[in-house]
């Protein structure tokens, strides 16, 4: 059997659907000789964990009340008496979570898996990879940091893993992955990147009106904590970014063109994120509503399109054909367009579900499998 030791950052909707996932998938993975040996998961403020990570693991019945508590918006700490284990706070989580990556990598090895939002995550990463851990991501914002983290975090490329970082479950970082190291070299990549973005423009699109369909796509954990990271394009600007390193472009964030659907007064700095659902968003429904009108009387509908042409990255509304393949997505797919060498004059298509916790963390259980054999238990 291989053991594999997994310490999550993260109990929002994409972590908790991942634990879920590591339940459920218990039958399959033994049946694999593969066991996920959960040894601490952390929020923003609290982290629980095993006493002893060399042998112990937080069980299922605590997982499942673990998700029942955040689920309901209280904090890790109430698990304190609900099992066997040990609650940390404030900055004793980073050095919990270094110590435990120094003990285990002396054995089993580590997969240190971060489901979080934060840039704060960044520093740990690069420690943990720096010891010859696994680092799994979903969260953007570490490998969108400066050049500079950014070399760090990718040091030892067989130890990281990031597929669910652009376009949720679908195969693009690997099959990217695949293109490059048989030498094909990618000059373009287009597509619609954002699961948000493509639910909107098509609901939209069917009538509805602007506000109350960005509510809905938060519910359908579709968004980012924060849906004006979606709406602003920093959202697909991220992954446009990611593509284009991974390409082997040497950019920042902040040379991609973005466009963003609302305007700055209405931004995080200005406004609140309740106050901007609440009252902002609604004063943007007839804008939007009347460039789709203006669109669809061309036969043409709105696509937020995210395009890398050598080291050239724009991100931001397009119109395009209601019969193309951007046209044609419905919902929150994703579509990829790459072009290569092999793939010049009929592109390498990938497309599917781009958003949603459950092909986000299940994404994110693959890359966790994919890495079995890097480790020793
Ligand atoms: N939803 C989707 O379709 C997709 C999401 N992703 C990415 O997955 C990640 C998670 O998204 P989602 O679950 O929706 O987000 P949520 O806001 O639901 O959850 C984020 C979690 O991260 C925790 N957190 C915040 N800061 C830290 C920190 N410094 N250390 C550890 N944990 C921290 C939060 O803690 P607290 O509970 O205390 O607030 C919360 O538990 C994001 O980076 C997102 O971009 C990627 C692809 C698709
Ligand atoms: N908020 C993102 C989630 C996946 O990265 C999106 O809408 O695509």
């Amino acid at each position: 059997m291989v053991n594999i030791p997994l310490l999550l950052m993260g109990c929002g909707g994409v972590g908790r659907q991942l634990l879920h996932h590591i339940i459920s998938c218990r039958p399959l993975h033994s049946k694999q000789g593969v066991v996920l040996r959960v040894v601490g998961v952390c929020d923003s403020k609290s982290m629980v964990a095993v006493p002893d990570v060399l042998t112990s693991e937080l069980g299922d019945q605590f997982l499942l009340q673990l998700c029942k508590v955040k689920s309901s918006g209280s904090s890790l700490r109430e698990l304190a008496n609900f099992g066997e284990c040990q609650v940390f706070s404030g900055e004793e989580i980073a050095q919990k979570v270094a110590d435990v990556a120094a003990t285990l990598r002396k054995s089993s090895g580590l997969a240190l898996v971060d489901c979080s939002a934060s840039s704060q995550t960044i520093e740990l990463l690069s420690q943990v990879v720096s010891l010859d851990c696994c680092v799994v991501l979903a969260n953007k914002k570490p490998l969108t940091s400066s050049l500079e983290d950014y070399d760090k975090l990718v040091s030892k490329p067989r130890w990281i893993r990031h597929e669910s970082t652009v376009g949720a479950g679908l195969p693009v970082i690997s099959t990217i992955n695949r293109i490059i190291q048989s030498g094909d070299p990618i000059f373009r990549i287009i597509g619609s990147l954002s699961g948000t973005l493509g639910y909107v423009m098509s609901e939209v699109e069917s009538g509805r009106p602007f506000s109350e369909v960005v509510t809905a796509a938060k519910k359908l954990g579709y968004t980012e904590p924060d849906p004006r990271d979606d709406l602003s394009g920093m959202d697909v600007a991220r992954k446009a970014l990611i593509l284009a390193r991974l390409l082997g472009h040497r950019i920042e964030l902040d040379s991609i063109k973005i466009e963003s659907l609302y305007p700055v007064e209405m931004g995080p700095v200005v406004m609140p994120l309740e106050e901007f659902l609440a009252n902002g968003l609604p004063l943007l429904d007839k804008d939007i509503q009347k460039r789709i009108d203006n669109a669809s009387s061309k036969g043409n509908v709105l696509r937020y399109v995210c395009l890398i042409e050598e080291s050239r990255c724009n991100v931001g509304i397009q119109e395009v054909p209601k019969d193309s393949a951007l046209g044609r997505l419905e919902g929150s797919d994703n579509v990829l367009e790459i072009y290569s060498r092999c793939y010049s004059e009929q592109p390498l298509v990938i497309q599917g579900a781009g958003a949603g916790n459950d092909t986000t963390s299940a994404g994110v259980l693959a890359d966790i499998i994919d890495m079995q054999d890097l480790y020793r238990g």
